[in-house]
């Protein structure tokens, strides 16, 4: 380690609140599909933020607004309209599915989700939520309340309140339909779990989370915080399933890298909301309309979506060509995959940075994940696919 490096990482050691476990490198740059630590060392990148660098890192058109905006305005409060949240708001609302046409704007999916929570309560003055078995929403005490994992929840005890959140099996179309009753203000539903362990939900089941929500007079609201913005080859993941909700929680890639969230949903469900009844500092800022813009643009320019679609079914295809006795299952949407291995993946996950070069995330103990920029070449997919099979081996 050089003494640079050892400065860097023993510094952020010492001040950080160590709360997230940390790898013993110190990354410092990035360009598509590969990051660099500071030694020179270069990983292409699976993680990619946690699938946030859908479009690749440091993308130039993203860079070169950020720039841009950097010198005109970075500082201004939703309560005061701007041209960049105009445009950026255009933008997605060109993207987003037909009716979802107006957005609270913020800075994280476990913000946008929070919103939802609000927004769905005063749009069907109930309380009651369904959530899913395995999903993950987020980790503020109102998003964490969805979020099925008791190793999140416990340190918090009953600060986190769930007692009005019904959990059902995903993909038991015969719990949902019990769980959903008139009381209940919406269903949260990931199309793809990811946290959870890259699980795509069968169309049946989330058409029929369609037809139950709105027989009972309850909301739909797709947490497409991670299958978002081309990752499982359509720009959202509802397009897969020809379902249209009554909302989307949206974060991670909306901006090529720029933290930011929304909430987007019906006009029936805005309206709602009495005026004042939510808020927020930063939700709508400058610097991070102008990213969203250029990233949005990107990935339709790119052609982001496709591409994900054909890479991802060539990805899991040579995954799938893997002879190891130690993979269960390939599966996953896109460029939104996970390996299920027959034992523990951290050892894997840990071998493929250190011996290969190349960063994966857990999905649950046995499941690794790879997130991908859409923009990787095939020749990196060829890389990491070699590099996987002989960590296996
Ligand atoms: C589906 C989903 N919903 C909500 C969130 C919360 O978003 P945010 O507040 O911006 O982090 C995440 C983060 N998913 C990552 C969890 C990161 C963490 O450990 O926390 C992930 O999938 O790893 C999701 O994947």
């Amino acid at each position: 380690m050089t003494s640079t490096q050892s400065k860097w990482l023993e510094a952020e050691l010492k001040y950080d609140s160590r709360v997230v476990g940390k790898h013993e490198v110190v990354m410092t740059r990035g360009q598509g599909s590969v990051v660099w630590d500071e030694s020179g060392r270069s990983y292409i990148d699976c993680v990619a933020g946690y699938g946030v660098a859908n479009i690749g890192h440091c993308h130039p058109d993203v860079v070169k607004a950020i720039r841009d905006q950097a010198e005109r305005l970075l500082v201004m409060p939703q309560s005061l309209p701007n041209d960049k949240r105009a445009e950026f708001l255009s933008e997605l609302v060109g993207v987003t599915p037909a009716g979802l046409d107006r957005v609270f704007l913020c800075n994280s999916g476990t913000e946008a989700m929070e919103a939802a929570k609000k927004f769905a309560i005063t749009a069907t003055g109930r309380k009651r939520f369904v959530s899913m078995k395995r999903g993950f929403s987020g980790r503020s005490l109102g998003a964490l309340a969805f979020t099925w994992e008791t190793k999140y929840r416990e340190p918090f005890g009953e600060a986190v309140d769930n007692r009005n959140v019904d959990f059902v099996t995903y993909g038991n179309i015969e719990e949902l339909r019990a769980a959903i009753t008139s009381d209940t203000a919406a269903v949260i539903l990931e199309p793809v779990q990811g946290e959870g362990g890259v699980r795509p939900a069968s169309p049946e089941f989330i058409q029929e989370a369609r037809r139950l929500t709105q027989e009972k007079g309850a909301l739909l609201i797709l947490d497409e915080i991670q299958t978002g913005f081309c990752r499982t080859g359509k720009m959202f993941a509802a397009e897969h399933y020809g379902v249209v909700p009554d909302g989307m929680t949206l974060a991670k890639a909306m901006a090529g890298g720029v933290p930011i969230g929304a909430f987007v949903m019906t006009a029936d469900v805005a309206d709602r909301m009495p005026a004042g009844g939510h808020g927020g500092t930063f939700g709508g800022n400058p610097l991070a309309m102008a990213a969203g813009v250029a990233a949005i643009r990107a990935m339709k320019r790119e052609g982001m979506a496709e591409q994900a679609r054909e890479k991802g079914a060539y990805f899991m295809e040579k995954l799938r060509a893997i002879q190891s006795p130690k993979i269960r299952e390939v599966r996953g949407l896109g460029l939104m995959i996970g390996v299920e291995l027959k034992e523990k993946s951290a050892p894997y996950i840990h071998a493929l940075e250190h011996e290969e070069g190349v960063l994966t995330l857990q999905a649950t103990p046995l499941v690794v994940r790879f997130l991908p920029p859409v923009t990787i070449s095939r020749e990196q997919i060829d890389t990491v696919v070699a590099a996987f099979e002989r960590v296996l081996n």
